[in-house]
């Protein structure tokens, strides 16, 4: 199983600026010129504490496939400038049919928990093939990420209770189906309704049945007898076409039948109504006539708040449906991420190789707002953590700081330069970045999409309750490395002063 959707070159999909651009560092002979572009967003989604990282498999389909085929070469040769000329001459797209990705990729694996500013992904290589990345990997990582922190967030709420998907119908396109499919399960759903993205994604499906089942009948009776005939190990019945209580009572007596039979009611599903008043007295009736076992399902646009209330009325739900605000990541339709260049390798000739920084020119965009601010730098996270679970992530360069620790390090607010933390040698940390490809090359195998699920539920296990809190969560602190804080001020500095480099 590969979890990959992307089986064939994707390569137009991106903005016709990262072609005119890559055109514009082709035809100036800089296409080469390697540069290091970092993935990171600015906000969590959702007013939350944190982010779940996904998207990663799918980045990596899409690399291991990038080449343009004739097809997409004849097409970029039919688009015309202003002028109804070819926008592009004849030698750069026989440039493009060549074209081999050559980068170093390092990325955040998925599954991680991780937090406004950190580089997710790191692109390293020449910058006509770093530009040309810009939108497939924001495409890829925004969206899946917005979805596996949704459905951890669920996740969260519904704590041991069965979680399940349903949102295919209302999804974004086929595309925001299926990969809203994947990222929901590896966020932390236990199936999805959506049978292709199963056989794909080797997600567990499943399911009850709709209305129409039971409208199809002269009865509702009827209906639950017929669907418990037919497939007798897989018995949830929705209740509520015609009086959800009634429904209940007519369920119990196909639940009779089940039994006599060997089978059970596995079991009853509410999709209208007050879910909570409904539950309790429909686990009354069920137990009352010996279906302790029985499950009620409840669905109809449900999202986190809703079910945390229902829990708080004393809800009798164990299996929780989300369709709609869960794949179209009700009520924050994207996750902000954005993909920054942040050095550029100096020319050889014009600086001696001594020292690994003082090859790099490092890049940043300026902006009015702080937080708008990028950060340069060949970018690395540490995150120091202790037995009771993460303290701190510290961004660094790595080309600037040597990765081991062998002494204190300080990492310095980004925001408040007065807030300051100290690291001694020996607290624990983890470097979060790690080799995705080398020269092109994938040197990362892909994890199988139970244990990226199974991860996210290990990391969520370390992070501090009030950071995952929903109503003003604490901010978990990242920071920057007291050097890099300086090398950003510096340039901050010297920018604004109209200079372009350090
Ligand atoms: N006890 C409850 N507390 C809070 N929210 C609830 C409760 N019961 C149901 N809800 C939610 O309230 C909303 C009710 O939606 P709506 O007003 O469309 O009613 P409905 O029951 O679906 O109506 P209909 O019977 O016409 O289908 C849904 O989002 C549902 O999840
Ligand atoms: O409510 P969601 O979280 O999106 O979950 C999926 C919904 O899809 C189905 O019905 P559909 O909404 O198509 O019709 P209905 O509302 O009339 O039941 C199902 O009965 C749920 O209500
Ligand atoms: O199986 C279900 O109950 C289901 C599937 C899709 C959408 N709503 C419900
Ligand atoms: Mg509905």
């Amino acid at each position: 199983m590969t979890n990959k959707l992307y089986d064939t070159s994707l390569s137009l999909l991106t903005d016709l600026y990262q072609v005119t651009m890559a055109y514009g560092y082709w035809k100036t002979k800089t296409a080469e010129k390697e540069a290091v572009f970092n993935l990171y967003f600015r906000k969590n989604p959702f007013n939350g504490g944190f982010t779940i990282a996904c998207g990663l498999a799918n980045v990596i389909g899409y690399i291991d496939n990038f080449g343009f085929s004739k097809k997409d070469l004849r097409y970029l040769k039919t688009l015309v400038g202003n002028d109804g000329k070819p926008l592009f001459e004849e030698a750069f797209i026989d440039y493009l049919a060549n074209l081999k990705l050559t980068c170093d990729i390092e990325a955040i694996p998925e599954g991680t928990v991780v937090f406004p500013n950190e580089p997710l992904v790191r692109v390293r290589g020449p910058i006509l093939q770093c530009q040309l990345l810009e939108t497939p990997l924001l495409n890829l990582i925004n969206f899946e990420s917005l979805i596996a922190t949704k459905a951890a967030r669920l996740r969260l709420v519904v704590e041991n209770d069965t979680l399940l998907e349903f949102g295919l119908r209302r999804a974004q396109g086929v595309d925001g189906g299926m990969t809203a499919s994947r990222a929901a399960y590896i966020g932390g759903c236990d199936a999805t309704s959506n049978v292709l993205a199963g056989k794909l994604y080797d997600i567990p499906v499943g399911g009850t049945h709709a209305h129409s089942w039971v409208m199809s009948f002269t009865d509702e009776q009827q209906a639950f007898d017929a669907y418990a005939d037919v497939l007798p190990n897989n018995v949830t019945l929705l209740v509520d076409t015609y009086d959800s209580l009634q429904g209940v009572r007519h369920a119990i007596e196909t639940g009779h039948r089940l039994k006599q039979r060997g089978y059970k009611l596995a079991g009853i599903r509410l999709d209208s109504g007050d879910l909570a008043y409904l539950s309790i007295e429909a686990r009354k009736l069920l137990d009352a006539a010996g279906f302790e076992d029985t499950a009620i399902v409840a669905s109809n646009d449900l999202d986190e708040t809703i079910i945390s209330s229902l829990r708080q009325q004393g809800a009798k739900i164990n299996v929780w449906g989300v369709g709609t605000k869960l794949v179209t990541a009700f009520d924050q339709p994207a996750l902000g991420g954005v993909y920054k260049l942040a050095a550029l390798r100096r020319e050889r000739s014009s600086q001696p190789d001594e020292d690994g920084a003082l090859a790099w020119e490092y890049k940043m965009k300026l902006s009015e707002q702080a937080i708008k601010i990028s950060t340069p730098g060949i970018q690395q996270v540490r995150r120091f953590s202790d037995e009771r679970g993460f303290i701190a992530d510290m961004i660094y360069d790595s080309e600037r700081m040597d990765g081991s620790i062998s002494k204190a390090i300080t990492m310095i607010d980004p925001l408040d330069f007065t807030k300051r933390r100290r690291f001694d040698a020996n607290q624990d940390f983890d470097d979060l970045l790690i080799p995705v490809f080398r020269l092109g090359k994938r040197v990362y195998e892909i994890p199988d999409i139970h244990s990226v699920r199974a991860k996210v539920q290990t990391q969520l296990a370390k992070l501090h309750p009030g950071v995952k809190r929903f109503v003003n969560p604490h901010t978990y602190p990242v920071g920057l490395e007291k050097g890099l804080h300086e090398l950003k001020t510096k340039l901050i500095l010297s920018l604004r002063e109209g200079q372009t480099q350090v």
